[in-house]
Parts: structure tokens; C-alpha cells; sequence
């Protein structure tokens, strides 16, 4: 459907910004000329924009940077645009470019509509047949940047926008700039079948609607270790820590095992989104007794080392998940998943085989699935190889850009 806004007809005759101002958003973080992933080999036939966010590096920066590194394969290039860059263009620095060039084009604030000039200006400069945005915001200033430049747009939803925070407003404004940004959108990819039927049910058009489930490298990084019933067992949370990941939940299940007596720990690898709510966690931990079983590990960017130290990771999301990319990095280092049945996860986790899976905010029942696995009920290693295999027959960072790269051909009439 074409959307028809006068301000996007206003906007659209503007001049463009000059190439100069192209060059120095861009040469701070531009890598190399070419890709280096890509050889004489692979022909490129379609070079995309991702319009990301990029203030964090979570899971959607994950996937992104995922494609990045393995379109090329597949004939594609990717690039990025960073509307709200932070964390994400450090750690494509710190990887020498190798998932792709990031451009800028910093938004000063929520309706910031410049940065659609910028990405227009972007794909003249450097001939992109696609856009792809992964949130919200982005979906807005792709939506726009599209009708600007002309090229077809794509959209990854990665969570449910009416339930991606604890915020209710940011909650509601997201939403609604999803709903609207939406109309122009030329294909939707979701990253479970949870959020694929959400969107049909949203009114999105069945036929332009693709499932691609995230995926991850199979990595299987040595143990030196296997944990023994009776013996310590070592928890990991690998999160950016907001609410909606309930942390809340785990402590109290913690609380509840040692207890009992059980020689349980917890790292807790990933920053905490504020100083607020980290300053709340600190003081459960406290209340609970819990100060000599927490291991604060913080923000990695080496999260293969951190989940070899793990017998098991635990997520007890709450709400608003797609996919955990955390669940599946689990699952391909052997390491079994504890997590609750929120959206896409129990895709990837059947309970009982690959991990466990609770109800959402039960720590009695999270405290009874870490007992079945640490008592020794449930064999650590068959589940161990059980999540291995799982990932590595269905959700490898390879067939999710297969998957990706046959929508975008699909769209841009490529076979
Ligand atoms: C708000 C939002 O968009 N949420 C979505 C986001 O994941 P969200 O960011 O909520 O969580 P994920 O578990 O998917 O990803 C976290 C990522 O951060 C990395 N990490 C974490 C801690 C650390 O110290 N270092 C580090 O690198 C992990 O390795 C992992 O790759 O994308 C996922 C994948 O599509 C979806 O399932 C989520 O619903
Ligand atoms: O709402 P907003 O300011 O664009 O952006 C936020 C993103 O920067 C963040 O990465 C995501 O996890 C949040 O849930 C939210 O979407």
C-alpha cells in the first residue's frame, strides 16, 4: 500500500545532503572499499542497507552483524546505518569491518526525520538496492528513506513492539510508529513463528511475511569440565539486564536451592540497561543472602569464553522475547538452556530435551527445573548433546542468511 503523507511529499524535493557530509559520516567508521568477505568468487548481486539502531549490542545487533558476516556468501553485501549509534559501531571497529561499513546517521530525537535524508543520501552515493530496518525507529526512517530514494524496504521484527519494555509509553509510541511506518513495507521477516502470527493476526498480508529464526556460528568451545550431581553447578545469565528479562526471578529460585543446601552459583554476564535497576538487583541479592553465590562478570564481548564456565544458562524472560540469541549460543556450545516458555523460545527448546523450560514468573517452578538437571534426575550430557545438535541442524548463523538472502532475491526480482 502507498502511503500518501504530505510531509513525506514535502520532504521528498528537498536538495540532497552534499557528498562531502556523505564522506565524513561515513569515514569514521568505514572499513574498506569492498567487503572482505567477498571474493572473486561470489558474485555480488545485491548490495543492502540495514537501518539499525545500534545503541546496544544485543540480540538484534547480533543478528545484524551475523549478516553482515555471511551474506556475502550468499551474494549479498550489507552495510549498516546507525540512527542511534553507540555500542554497535565500537564492536564492528573491534572486528576490523568485517561484517560490512557502518555509516551514520544519528537522529537528534524519536521523530528526528533528517536521518531518512541521510540513508536516501547514502543510497544514491552507494548504489543499495534494499533497506532493512530491525526496530521501530528504524522502521520510521527506512519507511521514509524508501519512498525517498525509491528502493523497496524490508522489516525483521525482533520482538513485540506493544511488549518490548517495562515502559508502558515507549511501549505505545513504538508500537504505533511500527503500525504506521508498516504501510509501505515491502516484506516482513520474523524471527519465530510466535511474532509471525502476532503480525498476520495484526493485519500484516500472509504472503509478505517470512519466518527466518535467528541463528548463530556453532562454536562448541572446549569444556574442561563436566558438573557432577552433589558437586557445584555453575548458572550463567547472559543478558543486556533489563526487567523484561526477570533476573528477579532467578535470584529468588537461587534463594530457594541454597536453601536446601544445593551448591548452586550465578554469573551474571551482561551490563545492566540502568543504573537504576542494577541498583534494585543489588539490593535483592543482598536481601536474599546471596552475596557469595552471585559472580558479576558485566558487559563481554568474548561470550563463547564466558558460556564454557557454565553448566547450564538460564533465562527466565518474563515477557516480549522473539528468539534469545543467548539461547541458542547456549545450545551451541553444549551448554543446556533453563528458560521459560515466553514467545519463540520454546521453538528452539523442547522441555526435557535440548533444556528446561518454566512458566514465566514461577521461581518455585524455575527452582524445580534446576533441580531435576543439578540433582541429576535429568542427564546433563545427553541434554548437553541434545542442545548441540539442535542448533546445529536448525539454527545456524549460515541458514539464517540463506533464509534472508532468498526474501531479499524474491523482492528485488533476482531468481
Ligand atoms: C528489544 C529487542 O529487540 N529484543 C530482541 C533482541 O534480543 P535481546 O537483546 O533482548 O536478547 P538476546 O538474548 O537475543 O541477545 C543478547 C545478545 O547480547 C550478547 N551479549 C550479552 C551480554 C554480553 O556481555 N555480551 C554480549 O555480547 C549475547 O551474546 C547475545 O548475542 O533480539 C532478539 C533476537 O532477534 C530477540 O529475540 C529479542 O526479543
Ligand atoms: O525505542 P528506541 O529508543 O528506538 O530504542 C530502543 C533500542 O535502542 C533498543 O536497542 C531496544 O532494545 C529497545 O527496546 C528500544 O527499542
Amino acid at each position: 500500500m502507498k502511503m500518501t503523507h504530505s510531509w513525506v511529499e514535502r520532504f521528498r524535493d528537498q536538495p540532497p545532503i552534499e557528498q562531502t557530509m556523505i564522506d565524513s559520516i561515513t569515514s569514521e567508521l568505514a572499513t574498506s572499499d569492498l567487503n572482505p568477505n567477498v571474493g572473486p568468487n561470489k558474485p555480488i548481486v545485491a548490495k543492502v542497507l540495514h537501518v539499525i539502531n545500534g545503541e546496544h549490542f544485543a540480540g538484534a545487533e547480533r543478528v545484524q552483524s551475523h549478516l553482515g558476516r555471511c551474506l556475502p556468501e550468499f551474494g549479498i553485501t550489507a552495510d549498516f546505518v546507525c540512527i542511534k549509534p553507540g555500542k554497535f559501531p565500537q564492536v564492528l571497529k573491534e572486528n576490523g569491518g568485517d561484517w560490512g561499513r557502518c555509516h551514520l546517521a544519528k537522529m537528534q530525537n524519536r521523530f528526528d526525520l533528517r536521518s531518512a535524508f541521510r540513508v536516501r543520501d547514502l543510497v544514491r552515493a552507494y548504489r543499495y538496492d534494499l533497506l532493512h530496518a530491525h526496530t521501530p525507529r528504524s522502521a520510521m526512517i527506512a519507511s521514509v528513506a524508501s519512498r525517498l530514494s525509491g528502493i523497496p524496504w524490508v522489516y525483521h521484527v525482533h520482538s513485540p513492539a506493544a511488549r518490548d519494555s517495562s515502559n508502558r509509553w515507549s511501549n505505545r509510541i513504538n508500537d504505533n510508529i511500527e503500525k504506521l511506518s508498516l504501510y509501505g513495507c515491502s516484506h516482513l521477516i520474523t524471527v519465530s513463528e510466535s511474532l509471525c502470527c502476532e503480525a498476520i493476526a495484526q493485519g500484516a498480508d500472509e504472503r509478505k511475511v517470512t519466518v527466518v529464526h535467528n541463528g548463530v556460528p556453532t562454536i562448541r568451545p572446549e569444556r574442561t569440565r563436566v558438573p557432577e550431581p552433589g558437586g557445584r553447578w555453575v548458572l550463567g545469565m547472559v543478558a543486556l539486564m533489563r526487567p523484561r528479562k526477570g533476573l528477579e526471578i532467578v535470584l529468588e529460585a537461587l534463594a530457594r536451592l541454597a536453601r536446601e543446601g544445593l551448591d548452586v552459583v550465578l554469573r551474571i554476564v551482561g551490563p545492566f540497561e540502568t543504573d537504576a535497576y542494577q541498583s534494585e538487583i543489588e539490593e535483592l541479592i543482598h536481601r536474599l543472602g546471596l552475596e557469595n553465590r552471585i559472580e558479576r562478570v558485566g558487559f563481554t564481548s568474548d561470550v563463547p569464553a564466558e558460556l564454557v564456565k557454565m553448566d547450564a544458562m538460564v533465562l527466565p524472560s518474563l515477557y516480549g522475547e522473539g528468539l534469545p540469541m543467548v539461547v541458542l549460543e547456549a545450545m551451541a556450545a553444549a551448554v543446556p538452556v533453563i528458560a521459560t516458555r515466553v514467545e519463540g523460545t520454546p521453538e528452539a527448546v523442547n522441555d526435557g530435551v535440548e533444556g528446561l523450560l518454566a512458566e514465566p514468573r514461577d521461581p518455585i517452578r524455575l527452582a524445580d527445573k534446576i533441580r531435576t538437571l543439578v540433582s541429576g534426575e535429568i542427564d546433563w550430557r545427553t541434554m548437553s548433546e541434545a542442545a548441540f545438535r539442535r542448533q546445529k541442524g536448525c539454527f545456524s548463523d549460515r541458514a539464517m542468511a540463506k533464509a534472508t538472502s532468498d526474501v531479499y532475491r524474491k523482492l528485488l526480482g533476482l531468481g
